[in-house]
């Protein structure tokens, strides 16, 4: 649901020079999948992004204005492993950005605001298939189920943009394709812009509605660390793939789209409707 734009964005640590004039602009409700080699610096572009580090140089836009300098509730991340608080229920941890959003410092809701906090807590949880599990903690979810509860701990905040740095790297094969098959759906729904980066092409190919490769073009090793990656390819998926509109072209087509609160204002205004797909 945010444009991302990106301008002659650098990244450097010291002498290091890890990203080098990145330009890219991210469309609103677009799939991004980011792809590189170990080390060039995706999950530091993702950390820009949500606002945790700063570009040395260059510009980042979010709706055409600058990126705040702290993660805020607009962007939600997911890791591959410790993003829930293995110390709270799965309750509580998809509770705890709202608790946190009414007050920094308690982290409690009361009463009414309590109660529909709860409520919209427990719908999500069930949406992301963790139904039944309300009371139970981490350790004794499966890594599958422990990422579908850092998605809803993410979208409980209803973010514009989600950011998601190899959050299925570490599950296996079957529990992987499960949970891609939710995660397409949750886009459809809730029409967030995503950013991932990923290792898995195919993971790439299934999900994104467009992948962007990050390299270093120059590649002298002894002059490694005075070089940054940058984008060396761009690749818009074909039949081409947004947010709200499920293809009937692909092969893993998802169920209705059902909308999670969040919904396109304009989508009715166009004359779009998810039914016609
Ligand atoms: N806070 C930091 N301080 C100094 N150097 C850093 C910091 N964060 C990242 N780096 C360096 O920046 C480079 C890029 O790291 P980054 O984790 O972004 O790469 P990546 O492409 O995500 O790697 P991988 O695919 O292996 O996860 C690395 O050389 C890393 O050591």
């Amino acid at each position: 649901m945010s444009e991302l734009v990106i301008q002659n964005v650098w990244k450097e640590y010291g002498d290091q020079i890890v990203l080098e004039n990145v330009s890219l602009t991210v469309a609103s409700r677009a799939f991004v999948a980011l792809v590189g080699p170990s080390g060039c610096g995706k999950s530091t572009f993702l950390r820009m992004l949500l606002g945790q580090e700063k570009p040395t140089r260059g510009t980042i836009l979010i709706d055409g204005q600058p990126m705040p300098t702290e993660p805020g509730p607009d962007r939600g991340i997911v890791f591959q492993r410790y993003s829930v608080f293995p110390h709270l229920t799965v309750l509580g941890n998809v509770l705890l950005g709202k608790e946190f959003s009414k007050s920094r410092h308690k982290a409690k809701l009361f009463g009414a605001a309590r109660r529909n906090a709860v409520e919209e807590a427990r719908d999500l949880i069930t949406e992301v298939g963790l139904s039944g599990t309300e009371q139970k903690y981490p350790v004794q979810l499966s890594g599958g189920m422990q990422q579908r509860l850092a998605l809803a701990q993410a979208l409980i905040m209803k973010p514009k943009v989600l950011l998601l740095d190899e959050p299925f790297g570490a599950l296996d094969p079957g529990i992987r394709a499960e949970i891609h098959t939710l995660m397409k759906r949750l886009w459809h729904e809730t029409q967030m812009t995503i950013v991932m980066v990923t290792h898995d092409m195919r993971e790439a190919f299934t999900l994104a509605s467009r992948i962007v490769a990050f390299e270093r073009r120059r590649d002298r090793p002894e002059e490694k660390q005075r070089y940054g990656a940058t984008i060396t390819n761009d690749i818009a998926i074909w039949p081409p793939r947004q947010a709200g509109v499920p293809s009937i072209f692909s092969p893993d087509r998802d169920g209705p789209v059902a909308f999670l609160g969040h919904r396109r204002d304009d989508l009715a205004l166009s004359g779009e409707s998810s039914e016609a797909h």
